[in-house]
């Protein structure tokens, strides 16, 4: 039964019609919806890329969405600001008596829909939030002391034991309900990307719903491989790449769990537990949101990373001379996305072989990866630097080169993004610096100067990683002397 006349249902990383909570909700409780997004002026300044993916992504999305709206004789309502501001003037001059979204656990949202929240109170606007993104927030999900946890399997396991139909139940938002474009046409302002200060960017995977369903129908070819396939970056299907998806909201989180649910095979397991992995993630977002500024555990702040400027800049380059290393971080340059088993092996190879703080690297692919998820993206560099809850050990530290030959036997995927070693062997590829004189004249490369010469030994650096790490494990074990 309706309870308002009219309702703003604000959008932010929820880009869908289908299977909506919030929109279902007020759709429910309001006999007119209106779809608003905002472009918010305080995020698109910090993008130091004109051609921003992610804007690019969200653009096409939206006009996706818009098209959809128009068609049920509605719109989408853009605006490009601060929604802080936005929000409460369009909810007053729209006459609207609530405002509908879902929630996102990122701490600059938390602040800022609070204060929405508190200027829409002085108004009498209403404001609901709901559970979208996620299948299980804290403390839906708790320790039996009814604290957040900080192991994954435990908290896998806890989340399986809790899940019943109902939590991933289709939110099916009855679009009848929206606003005739009428009611708020003097309100509609053009949003063409160059009036946002954007750039065109041609994008490697198809956005908005349309896009996301066609990934998630062609990964449900492949999903009962997922166990075997999902580590070797070379596969076009090892993976679902729904990620970028996942992180704008243009398919449901509970669509994936329904349809992995029903499945009854190791593949479609294992996909699972890399959703839950997801949730996880956002968990210790939403519960230990320090983690944004240092290490989850905090005596590994201490570590001061002797890794020089000069290194990092080859590794976001690409010019390492290990190529596995560079072939990810160059497919990653052309295309803002990374296979999972390579977002693994750089990660640790900028922390462990070159030594430089893990936030540097964090900070490199929130700029340039297309999903980028805040959560997911601290706690994946968190994990590898084993500076995170439930981490890699720290005496633990991936060979590239080991990695390389297990994960690319062939070398497919080095000889498609490092085209200069191509003709190296199976054998040689993962290590040409090796190779014997005869095929490296072979090949035509010369190496040191066609392809970069290592810029560091493994092992050696791998000892004083480990001489990093041990000085700070002791000094934890050693009580601090008594003043
Ligand atoms: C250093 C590092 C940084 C990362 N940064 C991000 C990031 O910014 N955004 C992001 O979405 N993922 C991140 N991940 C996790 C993972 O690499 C990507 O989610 C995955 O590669 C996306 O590809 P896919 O959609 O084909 O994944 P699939 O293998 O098909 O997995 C399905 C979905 O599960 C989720 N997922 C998979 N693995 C993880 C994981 N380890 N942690 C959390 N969620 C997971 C993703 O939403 C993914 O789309 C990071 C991992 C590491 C090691």
């Amino acid at each position: 039964m309706a309870v308002y006349q009219r309702a703003l249902c604000w959008v932010r990383r929820d880009l869908r019609l289908r299977d909506h909570t919030a929109l279902t909700a007020a759709t429910r409780q309001a006999r007119e919806v209106i779809v608003v997004f905002v472009f918010d002026t305080n995020i698109l300044r910090k993008l130091e890329d004109k051609d921003d993916r992610r804007v690019n992504f969200i653009h096409h999305s939206l006009k996706e969405m818009q098209a959809r709206l128009v068609k049920k004789g509605a719109d989408l309502l853009v605006c490009h600001g601060d929604p802080v501001l936005d929000i409460p003037r369009l909810a007053q001059e729209l006459k609207v008596d609530a405002v509908f979204t879902n929630r996102d656990y990122d701490p600059y949202a938390r602040k800022r829909d609070r204060i929405v929240e508190q200027k829409l109170k002085i108004w009498d606007v209403t404001f609901h939030s709901y559970m979208d993104q996620v299948v299980f927030e804290y403390p839906d999900i708790a320790t039996r002391q009814g604290e957040p946890f900080k192991v994954f399997t435990p908290y896998k396991n806890a989340w399986l034991g809790a899940l019943r139909p109902e939590h991933v139940a289709e939110e099916k938002p009855n679009l009848k309900r929206l606003a005739p474009v009428k009611v708020f046409k003097e309100w509609i302002e053009p949003w063409d990307l160059g009036s946002l200060g954007f750039k065109e960017n041609e994008l490697w995977v198809q956005p908005g719903e349309e896009g996301a369903r066609a990934a998630w129908r062609k990964f449900q070819k492949y999903i009962h491989r997922y166990h075997k396939d999902r580590d070797f970056p070379a596969l076009k299907h090892g993976t679902s790449g729904l990620s970028v998806h996942l992180r704008f909201g243009t398919i449901s989180i509970r669509e994936l769990v329904r349809n992995a649910m029903g499945r009854k095979n190791e593949g479609a397991r294992t996909w699972l537990s890399e959703l839950i992995w997801r949730d996880f993630y956002q968990t210790i977002l939403d519960r230990y949101s320090y983690v944004v500024r240092g290490a989850f555990r905090p005596e590994y702040d201490s570590i001061r990373w002797p890794g020089k400027e000069s290194h990092f800049k080859k590794w976001c380059a690409g010019e390492t001379g290990y190529p596995l290393i560079d072939a990810a971080m160059r497919h990653f340059a052309r295309t803002g996305w990374m296979h999972n088993r390579l977002r693994m092996v750089v990660a640790s190879f900028l922390v462990k072989d070159l030594l430089v703080d893990w936030r540097k690297g964090e900070a490199w692919f929130a700029r340039n990866l297309i999903d980028f998820e805040l959560a997911s993206n601290n706690g994946g560099w968190q994990w590898c630097a084993s500076t995170g809850c439930d981490a890699q050990p720290w005496f633990r530290i991936f060979n590239p080169v080991t990695q390389s030959k297990n994960f690319d036997p062939e070398g497919r995927f080095i000889r498609e993004n490092v085209p200069e070693l191509a003709a190296f062997s199976n054998t040689h590829i993962h290590w040409p610096h090796d190779a014997p004189d005869s095929e490296k004249e072979r090949t035509g490369c010369r190496l040191g100067k066609d392809y970069p010469d290592p810029i560091v030994d493994h092992a050696l650096q791998r000892e004083k990683a480990l001489k990093l790490f041990q000085d700070v494990a002791q000094a934890a074990l050693t009580p601090a002397e008594e003043s």
